[in-house]
C-alpha cells in the first residue's frame, strides 16, 4: 500500500497536546503550557538532551500520566491508556521468555479477545511475515537476536492495529548495523500502514533519516525550541539517504541546535 500522501490525510490532528503542564510530586516542572501537534500518518522524532522530558511527554500523551493543566486528545477525543488506537514500542522488547515468537505477538490479540484463537494465530503469523520473521515463528526469543526480537514486540504492537504509534528509543539498545536496517524496516511498513508516529530518540540522525518533522526539546521546562521539517524523498534508504547533501545539511542543523540546548542547559546550572 503506498504511503499515505499529506493532502489526502483528513484534517482532524492525530495527536493535539494543548497548553499541558506537569510537574512530579517532588520536582520542579517538567511542562509548562506544552503544546505539541501530529497530522494523521505524520511521522514525528522528538530530540531534545536527556533529562529535557522525552519519556514523562510519551507518558503524558499515551495517557499514563495525567496533566495538571491543559488537554491531550487523541483523533478528537481525550486520551486513556487502554485506548485502542495507541500502541507502544519500548527501548527494551520486553518479550516473555517462555513463549513463541508466533504466540508473544498473539499475547496483545488474546487479551483484547479479537477473534477465535486460530484467526488470532492467522493475525499474528501475517504481522511477523511483515516484520520479515515468519520463519522464527515457534522460536523462543532466547532463540533470537537483539534485532530479531525488537521485531517480534514492533509485530506485538503492529498486530492491534494501532492508528498512532508511540516508540521510545526503540532501537537504542541495537548495534549501528541492526540499527539502521530497523530504521529502513519502521519506514517500509509505516508507508504500508501509514499510522501516525512519535519516536522519541537521542540519535540526531536516525531523527533525520525517519521523520517528516523533527521536534527539538529545550532543556526542562522550556518545551519546544524549535522544529524542523525533513523534505528529504521517500523511500528513504540507508545507502542513499544518509549521503544525500540535504541529509547532511538537517544533520549540521540539529547538531548546531542540540549544541544551542545544552549551551543553555550549562548556562542554567551555572551558580
Ligand atoms: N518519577 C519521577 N519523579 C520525579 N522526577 C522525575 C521522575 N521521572 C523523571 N523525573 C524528572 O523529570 C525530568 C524529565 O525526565 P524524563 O525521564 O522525562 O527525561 P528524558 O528526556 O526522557 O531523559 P533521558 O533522555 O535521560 O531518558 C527530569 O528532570 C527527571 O529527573
Amino acid at each position: 500500500m503506498p504511503q499515505i500522501p499529506p493532502e489526502s490525510r483528513p484534517s482532524v490532528d492525530a495527536l493535539r497536546a494543548d497548553a499541558v503542564s506537569f510537574s512530579y510530586a517532588n520536582g520542579r516542572p517538567v511542562f509548562d503550557r506544552f503544546s505539541l501537534r501530529a497530522k494523521p500518518g505524520e511521522f514525528v522524532a522528538i530530540l531534545g538532551p536527556s533529562g529535557c522530558g522525552k519519556t514523562t511527554l510519551l507518558n503524558l500523551l499515551s495517557g499514563f500520566q495525567q496533566p495538571q493543566a491543559g488537554h491531550i486528545h487523541i483523533n478528537n477525543a481525550p486520551v486513556r491508556p487502554e485506548r485502542a488506537e495507541l500502541g507502544y514500542v519500548f527501548q527494551g522488547p520486553q518479550l516473555f521468555p517462555w513463549l513463541s515468537a508466533l504466540e508473544n505477538v498473539r499475547f496483545g490479540l488474546r487479551m483484547a479477545r479479537q477473534g477465535s484463537v486460530a484467526e488470532q494465530r492467522e493475525k499474528a503469523r501475517s504481522y511477523l511475515r511483515l516484520v520479515g520473521l515468519e520463519h522464527a515463528a515457534l522460536r523462543l526469543p532466547r532463540e533470537l537476536s537483539g534485532g530479531m526480537q525488537q521485531r517480534v514486540s514492533l509485530a506485538r504492537t503492529l498486530a492491534l492495529e494501532p492508528g498512532v504509534l508511540l516508540m521510545d528509543e526503540p532501537f537504542a539498545a541495537l548495534d549501528a548495523i541492526s540499527r539502521a536496517a530497523m530504521n529502513e524496516e519502521i519506514l517500509r511498513i509505516w508507508a504500508q500502514l501509514g499510522q501516525t508516529v512519535l519516536f522519541i530518540t537521542h540519535d540526531i540522525d536516525e531523527a533525520v533519516f525517519l521523520a517528516d518533522r523533527v521536534v527539538m526539546l529545550n532543556i526542562a521546562p522550556g518545551g519546544i525550541h524549535s522544529e524542523l521539517q525533513i523534505d528529504l524523498p521517500r523511500p528513504r534508504n540507508n545507502l542513499q539517504t544518509r549521503r544525500l547533501s540535504a541529509f547532511l545539511d538537517y544533520r549540521n542543523t540539529l547538531m548546531e541546535r542540540i549544541a544551542s540546548v545544552m549551551a543553555q542547559s550549562e548556562n542554567a546550572i551555572q551558580p
